[in-house]
């Protein structure tokens, strides 16, 4: 209780005292909650990437699209301008959150959720990893089809990932205990994703494919981790 109270005003305190005092703790919950969860996700991304090449290949061609040929590093500037990208990391955190629960949550007041009365400090558990999966919200759930989280760009503007992360998945919460590292982790997704594709082609092992079972460790990971061939990628083989 005492480090939970600690760790309370460690997020209302100014930065400056942050970085005197407690920075340590600080840096520790955030690598406790931000180190395996973001790797996770990359592993069921790229998992996803090397099981579907039309989708490397489309994500390819943004990435040449935004960048130019011989470009050696994609920086934090471009993947900005990636919304494909972007719709194939939400497209896996969909099918595949890292996590299953939500941290566990209360109502602070009676409420009442479709049609259930809910009483005062209820504890309130979001089973996650079912949200994305949900027929009734989702076509074809799992079908794994980034385009499904595009909104086409009207008057020649160019396409928007939907916002559908606070409602209809949640693979970072939501609300006012929303994972403080969601922007990082995204970004740091964005990074890798888009420089492992721009650098390398991947391939499945033959015979082997790509095995999406899921294994929960906590976290719920790639059963039998991903192994693939991977080629240097022709464009770099030019530059
Ligand atoms: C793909 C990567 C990540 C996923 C899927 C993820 C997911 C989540 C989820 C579901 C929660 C619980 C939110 C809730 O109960 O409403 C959470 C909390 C948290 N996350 Fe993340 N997270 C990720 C990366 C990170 C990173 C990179 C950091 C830090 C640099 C981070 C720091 C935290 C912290 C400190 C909490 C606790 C917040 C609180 O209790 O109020 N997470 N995260």
């Amino acid at each position: 209780e005492k480090l939970n109270a600690f760790k309370l005003n460690l997020f209302s305190t100014t930065s400056s005292s942050l970085c005197s005092a407690a920075g340590p703790v600080l840096c520790s919950e955030f690598i406790n909650a931000g180190a395996d969860t973001s790797l996770t996700t990359l592993q069921w991304i790229m998992a996803n990437i090397v099981k579907h090449p039309h989708i490397q290949a489309k994500l390819f061609a943004e990435i040449k699209a935004v960048v130019g040929e011989g470009a050696e590093e994609i920086k934090e500037e471009d993947v900005q301008k990636m919304t494909y990208l972007k719709a194939v990391i939400l497209e896996t955190l969909r099918i595949h959150p890292p996590s299953t629960f939500l941290v566990p949550h209360a109502v602070s007041e009676d409420a009442e959720l479709l049609g259930y009365r809910v009483p005062k400090d209820t504890t309130v558990n979001f089973v996650i990893s079912l949200m994305g999966r949900d027929p009734k919200e989702w076509e074809n759930p799992m079908e794994f089809r980034p385009e499904r989280l595009l909104n086409r760009g009207e008057n020649g503007e160019p396409d928007r990932v939907s916002d559908v992360t606070a409602y209809k998945m949640m693979p970072f919460g939501s609300g006012r205990r929303l994972c403080p590292g969601k922007r990082l982790a995204l970004l740091n997704l964005e990074y890798f994703v888009s420089n492992l594709v721009w650098n390398f082609e991947w391939k499945p092992v033959d015979r082997e494919g790509v095995d999406l079972s899921v294994k929960e460790v906590f976290l719920m990971v790639v059963k039998n981790p991903l192994r693939a061939h991977v080629h240097v990628s022709k464009n770099q083989m030019k530059a």
